[in-house]
């Protein structure tokens, strides 16, 4: 199979109403990962569908290497566009055994090319031996990958997951993940994937698109999203923060914490974002606040902190491992360089930061 890349320029979709995806463009490099990532309803599964070809676009293009899939005139059939599509839940025939799911609907040369069912199975981490079971004989997980063998089957140059992961166990969750993620770089599939999940999508691409919505507010590579959100809300969208004001002066901020380094030089008032873990907690000198809470998660500890001084509150997320306990005192220091946003027309702060009663 011979890798395609992926190329949305301007595209509009709705459903007769208000736009529900409003002017997208996008690239996707030949075999590369792209996770969309964004709340509910901000238009992720539409975009899908319009890759997939499942809805007719009012404008744009979308191209799958040097083909053209759609524009003003051209509208080419779902069978037609060598893309693949697993949905959340699988969509498994029930009354067919795992090699009949796998071949179903493939035409007689797309069934000879994959008559080997058990070669497929392994490449999606299953056993051979459950090629005559039935989906309700296999595990929320099996039938995962027997969906991903399905789409694979096709050998499509491009495959589009709609949160394939969303219903499965953490544990069984991971492992799913890790095996499409290598089935699919093996065949070399360009690879579409839809999650609410901050930590699937950083994990999961090389390149993460938040969208808010039906619009793409920052598309880069997970650091680039995660360590330099365009907005503060794409920064909360991603993982929790907290937005302090500071006043910034070329590449010092002055703020609660102290004057602290800008990872991009700023001027006058700011919000000042600082993400959980940025904190580094001491023995008490200097900054200092106590511990309000702590939350025990097994490998880290989120902690509620009021700074002594100011009765700032803030969050850190801090080793499990012999965490600080409800009334400690602790010194806090924040020795990496963090992002501002000017302040006028900021939104509102999110997650750990909805308790920050300075941001
Ligand atoms: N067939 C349809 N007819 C009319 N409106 C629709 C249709 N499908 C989706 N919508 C609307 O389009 C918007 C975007 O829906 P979409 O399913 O693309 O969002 P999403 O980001 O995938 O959401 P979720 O994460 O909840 O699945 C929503 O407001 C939804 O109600």
């Amino acid at each position: 199979m011979t890798s395609a890349g992926i190329t949305i320029s301007d595209l509009t979709v709705g459903y007769g109403g208000p736009p529900v995806l409003d002017g997208v463009s996008l690239q996707v490099r030949p075999g590369g990962t792209l996770a969309v990532l964004g709340p509910s309803g901000s238009g992720k599964t539409t975009l899908l569908r319009a890759l997939a070809g499942f809805v007719r676009p009012a404008t744009g293009r979308i191209e799958i290497g040097d083909k053209l899939l759609t524009d003003g005139q051209v509208l080419v059939a779902p069978e037609r566009r060598g893309v693949g599509y697993v949905r959340q839940d699988g969509a498994l025939f029930p009354h067919l055994d795992v090699t009949g799911n796998i071949l179903f609907g493939l035409t007689r040369s797309e069934r000879r090319r994959a008559t080997q069912v058990g070669p497929l199975l392994e490449l999606v981490g299953l056993s051979p031996d459950l090629a005559k079971r039935r989906p309700d004989e296999l595990s929320g997980g099996q039938q995962q990958r027997v969906a991903l063998a399905r789409a694979l089957a096709r050998e499509p140059a491009v495959v589009l997951l709609d949160e394939p992961f969303s219903s499965l166990d953490t544990a069984l969750r991971a492992a799913t993940r890790e095996a499409t993620l290598t089935a699919l770089r093996e065949r070399g599939a360009t690879t579409v994937l839809v999650t609410h999940d901050q930590a699937e999508a950083l994990s999961f691409a090389d390149q993460v698109a938040v969208m808010l919505n039906g619009r793409f507010a920052q598309i880069g590579s997970p650091e680039e999203v995660y360590d330099a959100p365009v907005t503060a809300e794409v920064g909360a969208f991603l993982g929790d923060i907290m937005l302090l004001p500071g006043c910034a002066d070329g590449r010092i901020v002055d703020c609660v914490l102290g004057k602290l380094d800008l990872a991009e030089p700023s001027t006058g008032e700011v919000l000042v974002m600082v993400r959980p873990e940025q904190l580094t907690l001491g023995t008490p000198s200097g900054l200092t606040a106590r511990v309000v809470s702590a939350a025990y998660h097994g490998p880290d500890a989120m902690l509620r902190l009021d700074l002594t001084d100011t009765a700032t509150r803030l969050v850190a997320r801090v080793p499990g491992h012999n965490a600080p306990h409800p009334g400690d005192l602790v010194g806090i220091a924040v020795p990496g360089p963090v992002r501002s946003f000017p302040k006028p027309g900021l939104l509102r702060p999110q997650h750990a930061a909805d308790e920050n009663p300075q941001a």
